[in-house]
């Protein structure tokens, strides 16, 4: 009976023992939630559960929680330390560790002092103004001020704000800080010393060099490629442009404003479509599906760019597509800027990864890594070095100007004749719209491609016109134009007018030039 009543003792300590445990297990339990409800809800800021960004091209959620913990991962990984950031400001705020993103957060007095009061003003796209700022320890950043009343700045802003606090490439445009104060909201990115892509490209008197153009669409591709093969989930820029690349002290390139929702493209009516015209992908305007083939479209263009310096937005596909009619059609587009300094052999093959990636059906488009390995090809291809005039431009110009020599017919011999032919065979071609005389053909409204095409192959063929037995001259690697007189062939088949122009100024044939073109005037007054 005693040996019971002990059994019923122990069993009641045990019980109790185990409800304390039972009890402390839950009110431990409560406590780490509430906890854990608090520190979430203070990462949202505002109790927003979700945010959305988009991936893809759809519209899709993000965890905050989760986006915490990968932003933290990336950043201390590869993104200078927060720390060293907090320290560039005076007085940061106090939250400026914002949690959504894991980037730090400013006060607007902050940023009013590091930008002047908003005097320095770098340039304005779509979403506002961009303004340099300089720290109180010399650093500087740039400061895009996001529209106060446009609601669809809002959405760009935490957009971008969680999305980039996420992303992170040396050859992605870095966002470094924000700030959401007084109804302001501003993004905060590294700054890029050498403006844009667009600028330089565009510039009167600046020139890329070939080297230093390979070189930025090897750093496209880079940060394409991370875009599009690095970031989970993936990301797609929707508005790659020349003016969205970037460049750095030592013009290395890096992409921005990816991770931005554009708004729609307008053209005088809603179009549904985002991103910038010149640049957008024809299937994308087709079926409204936007892929990442389709970023690889506005690489293409951006690539042709890089190539011509022809904006999108003065019929650069027009060029590209007349060219692609040649073989060497992309010698005639190349920038006038690298004429003779640069290797045609390259330039002809980053053409033709370029009009890979403009290819109509988007399957049949590169990946970006693709595009990588072809950029890298181009570049390590060991090539015979050439001075100023490329032999490869020289040889085949040669050759195209002694095909439609021979296809004349040599016993003419009325020069005038000759020029007549080859105006009809220009005519055939489509270069010239008219058969009228060369030497009204610059006036003529062709369209600029043609008239670039057309000077240079005027060039070549006024020269034709003072040649005896032209033909075989030409096969002989020389031209006699009269008794005493050898032209260089080189002259044939330089591209550059300027230096033509010089020299013709300075020579004996500048005489035989002039009568050339009292000869036509005659032709044209009697025709
Ligand atoms: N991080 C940066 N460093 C230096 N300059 C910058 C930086 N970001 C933007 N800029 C400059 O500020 C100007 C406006 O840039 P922003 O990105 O707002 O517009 P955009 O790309 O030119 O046009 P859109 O918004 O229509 O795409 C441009 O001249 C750009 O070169």
């Amino acid at each position: 009976m005693v040996h019971k009543a002990d059994l019923v003792i122990i069993g009641i300590c045990v019980g109790v023992a185990f409800g304390i445990l039972i009890a402390s297990l839950v009110f431990f339990g409560i406590r780490w939630y509430k906890r854990r409800v608090r520190l979430h809800h203070h990462a949202n800021e505002r109790s927003v559960a979700t945010l959305p960004i988009r991936t893809n091209g759809l519209e899709t959620s993000v965890d905050f929680s989760a986006s915490l913990s990968n932003s933290i991962a990336i950043k201390t990984s590869g993104f200078p330390a927060t720390n060293s950031q907090h320290s560039w400001w005076s007085h940061p705020s106090k939250d400026h560790f914002a949690s959504a993103s894991g980037l730090p957060r400013y006060s607007y007095k902050d940023i009013q002092k590091a930008t002047q009061n908003f005097t320095t003003i770098l340039g304005e796209g779509s979403f506002g103004p961009v303004y340099k700022a300089t720290l109180p320890t010399g650093g500087v950043v740039a400061v895009k001020v996001l529209g106060t009343n446009s609601k669809q700045g809002e959405k760009e802003f935490f957009t971008e704000v969680t999305l980039l606090g996420r992303l992170h490439h040396r050859n992605l445009v870095n966002l470094v800080g924000y700030c959401v104060d007084k109804g302001h909201r501003m993004l905060i990115y590294e700054f890029m010393s050498n403006g844009s892509l667009a600028n330089l490209l565009y510039s009167e008197e600046y020139i890329l060099s070939w080297e230093d153009r390979v070189q930025i669409a090897l750093d496209i591709s880079h940060g394409v490629e991370y875009l599009h093969d690095g970031a989970v989930p993936p990301v797609i820029h929707r508005d790659l442009k020349s003016a969205n690349i970037l460049l750095d002290q030592s013009l290395r390139a890096k992409v921005a404003d990816f991770g931005l929702s554009k708004e729609e493209v307008f053209d005088g009516r809603n179009s549904g479509l985002k991103g910038t015209y010149g640049y957008i992908d024809p299937m994308y305007i087709s079926t409204s599906k936007f892929t990442t083939k389709s970023d690889i479209y506005s690489f293409g263009v951006i690539l042709f760019e890089l190539i011509t310096a022809i904006h999108p937005h003065q019929n650069l596909m027009e060029y590209v597509n007349l060219a692609a009619m040649s073989f060497d059609g992309v010698d005639e587009i190349l920038d006038k800027k690298l004429v003779g300094t640069c290797n045609l052999e390259q330039v002809r093959s980053l053409a033709a990864i370029a009009h890979k990636c403009i290819h109509r059906t988007p399957s049949k488009r590169p990946s970006t890594g693709e595009i990588l390995h072809a950029i890298l090809k181009i570049r390590q291809r060991r090539l015979i070095k050439e001075d100023t005039m490329s032999f490869t431009g020289y040889d085949s110009s040669r050759m195209k100007l002694v095909n439609i020599l021979k296809q004349m017919d040599p016993r003419d011999p009325y020069r005038i004749d000759i020029t007549d032919a080859i105006l009809e065979k220009l005519y055939n071609m489509g270069v010239i719209t008219t058969r009228k005389s060369l030497a009204v053909c610059e006036n003529l409204s062709v369209s600029s491609f043609c008239r670039r095409r057309l000077s240079t192959i005027l060039v070549r063929l006024k020269f034709a016109e003072h040649m005896k037995e032209a033909v075989t001259y030409i096969e002989q690697g020389h031209i006699r134009v009269g008794p005493d007189t050898v032209i260089d062939p080189a002259f044939l088949v330089t591209r550059n007018m300027e230096d033509f122009i010089t020299w013709v100024d300075t020579s004996k044939i500048k005489r035989k030039v002039l009568e050339y073109n009292d000869k036509l005037d005659d032709y044209d007054a009697m025709n």
